[in-house]
C-alpha cells in the first residue's frame, strides 16, 4: 500500500536520509528504530510532504506517486500523520480536535462513520467529548491526536515517537490502541523511542541509523537479535551467544524521552500540518510523566505549529456543517484566536475537566500570525481563509443548523 524506495533529504548539505527504502501494508505495524539524529522524524516528514530539506525518491501510495505532491494532497492519498508531541488544539474539546480531522475531501461524506469508529475505539473520548483538550491526561491527549489522524479515513497511519512524555501505564494503553487501530485494516508506520513495546506489537520493522536502513526483519527475530538487543533494548542481549550482526552500529546512544528542544518550527509542529485543517494554534503541550497532579508546563517558546489545510475540493467544504453541527468555519476562528493568544495555555495546574463551552464567537477569523513560517504555508492558510469567506457568505443567504449540539 505504501511504498518508499531510494527516498533521500538533504537539509542543505547535511544528508539526512539516503536511499531509505521500505514498505508498509494493510493491517500491518512497521516500526522504525533508529538512535537521536538518525533521521526518523525526516522519513515521516518526507513522506507526508512536510520535510524542510530536499527530497528525491519515490514514495508511492496505493502506486499513485505522492513525492513532490503538497501535504494536503497526500493526505488525501489516505496517508495521516500524528506528530511527535501530538499537536492537538488545546482550547478546542475532544470532539472539536477530531472533526477538525474530517476535513480532507476524502474524509468528509465519512464524518460521522468515522467518529463512530473513533469512539469505538477510545470510548473515554467519547465520555470525554465536550471536555476542553488541555485538561486531558496526556494518554487521552494521545488518544485525541491518533483519533483525529483517524479521522481523515487514512488508509496508512505514520506516528512519531508517540509514547513520548507517556507513564509506562499511559504508554501500554497507548500501544494497545494501536493494535486496535491496526485490527481495522489501517497500515501503521511508527517511530518509536520505546523498542521493546513497539516491537512487541509490531510485525516488522526497519533499523535506520546515519541516514540509512541497515537492516530489516520480522519484530519477532528483531527481537532476538543480540545486536538489537544490546543497541536498542538496553543490552538484554549483550551476553547472548552468536555474533554481532554486521550492520548493526555497536551501541547506538539510548534513545532519551526529553523532547528536543525547540529551534524554530520543531518538526512536529510542522508534521501537524498533515493532519490538521485550521491556521495556526498552539497544540497542547506534552505533559510530564505524571500529568494526573503535576502543572502542565507554560507554553513552548516556540512559534505556533505549522497548520496547513487542505483546500476545499469545489469551493463548498468548508461551508458544510460538520455531522454534529459544527461548522468548521467557526472552529477555525477558535483556533484563530487562540494563535493570537487569547486562550494561551495557563502555567497553573490542569483545570478541572469536561466544562462547557460557549458557542463560537460568529465574528470574521483573521489570519494568524504566519511571520514565523514559509511561503507555502501563507498561500494555503489564505487558501483556507477564501473557502471560510466563501462559507459565511453563502451561511448568509441559508442559515444553517445550530452550531453545537455536542454538550
Ligand atoms: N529542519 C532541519 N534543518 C537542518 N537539519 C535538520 C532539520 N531537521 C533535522 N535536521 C537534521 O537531520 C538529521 C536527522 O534529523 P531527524 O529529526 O530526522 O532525526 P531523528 O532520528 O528523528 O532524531 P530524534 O530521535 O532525536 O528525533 C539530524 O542531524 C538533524 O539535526
Amino acid at each position: 500500500m505504501l511504498e518508499v524506495k531510494r527516498l533521500s533529504a538533504a537539509y542543505g548539505q547535511h544528508i539526512a536520509l539516503e536511499d531509505v527504502s521500505l514498505r508498509v501494508g494493510r493491517g500491518e505495524i512497521v516500526v522504525i528504530l533508529g538512535a537521536n539524529g538518525a533521521g526518523k522524524s525526516t522519513l515521516l516528514k518526507a513522506i507526508s510532504g512536510i520535510c524542510e530539506g530536499k527530497v528525491s525518491g519515490s514514495v508511492r501510495m496505493n502506486g499513485h506517486e505522492v513525492v513532490g505532491e503538497r501535504a494536503d494532497r497526500i493526505v488525501e492519498e489516505g496517508v495521516a500523520l500524528v506528530p511527535e508531541g501530538r499537536g492537538i488544539f488545546a482550547d478546542l474539546t475532544v470532539e472539536e480536535n477530531l472533526l477538525l480531522g474530517a476535513y480532507p475531501g476524502r474524509a468528509r461524506d465519512e464524518e460521522r462513520a468515522n467518529l463512530g469508529r473513533v469512539y469505538r475505539l477510545f470510548p473515554k473520548l467519547e465520555e470525554r467529548r465536550g471536555q476542553v483538550a488541555r485538561t486531558m491526561s496526556g494518554g487521552e491527549q494521545q488518544m485525541v491526536a491518533i483519533g483525529r489522524a483517524m479521522m481523515s479515513n487514512p488508509a496508512i497511519l505514520t506516528l512519531d515517537e508517540p509514547s513520548l512524555g507517556l507513564s509506562p501505564l499511559l504508554s501500554k494503553e497507548l500501544f494497545q490502541s494501536l493494535k486496535a487501530v491496526r485490527a481495522t485494516g489501517i497500515g501503521i508506520l511508527l517511530v518509536e523511542q520505546n523498542a521493546r513495546a513497539s516491537l512487541a506489537i509490531a510485525d516488522r520493522g526497519y533499523l535506520l541509523e546515519n541516514a540509512h536502513i541497515i537492516h530489516e526483519d520480522t519484530a519477532a527475530n528483531l527481537m532476538r537479535d543480540p545486536a538489537v538487543q544490546k543497541a536498542y533494548l538496553g543490552g538484554a542481549g549483550a551476553s547472548a551467544a552468536g555474533p554481532r550482526r554486521a550492520g548493526v552500529a555497536a551501541p547506538a546512544a539510548p534513545m532519551p524521552s526529553a523532547p528536543r528542544p525547540a529551534a524554530g518550527p520543531s518538526p512536529s509542529d510542522i508534521a501537524a500540518a498533515a493532519i490538521s485543517s485550521v491556521p495556526g494554534s498552539r497544540p497542547a503541550p506534552t505533559p510530564p510523566p505524571a500529568p494526573k497532579v503535576s502543572p502542565p508546563p507554560p507554553p513552548p517558546p516556540a512559534p505556533p505549529p505549522v497548520q496547513t489545510a487542505p483546500p476545499p475540493r469545489n469551493g463548498s467544504a468548508t461551508a458544510k456543517p460538520g455531522a454534529h453541527g459544527i461548522e468548521i468555519d467557526a472552529l477555525v476562528a477558535r483556533a484563530r484566536d487562540m494563535s493570537s493568544g487569547r486562550s494561551a495555555m495557563p502555567a497553573g495546574p490542569r483545570p478541572a475537566p469536561a466544562q462547557p463551552r460557549p458557542a463560537p464567537a460568529p465574528q470574521r477569523p483573521a489570519m494568524p500570525d504566519l511571520s514565523s513560517h514559509g511561503d507555502r504555508l501563507k498561500e494555503v492558510l489564505a487558501e483556507i481563509e477564501e473557502a471560510a469567506a466563501r462559507a459565511r457568505s453563502r451561511s448568509t443567504r441559508s442559515p444553517g443548523p445550530p452550531n453545537r449540539d455536542i454538550d
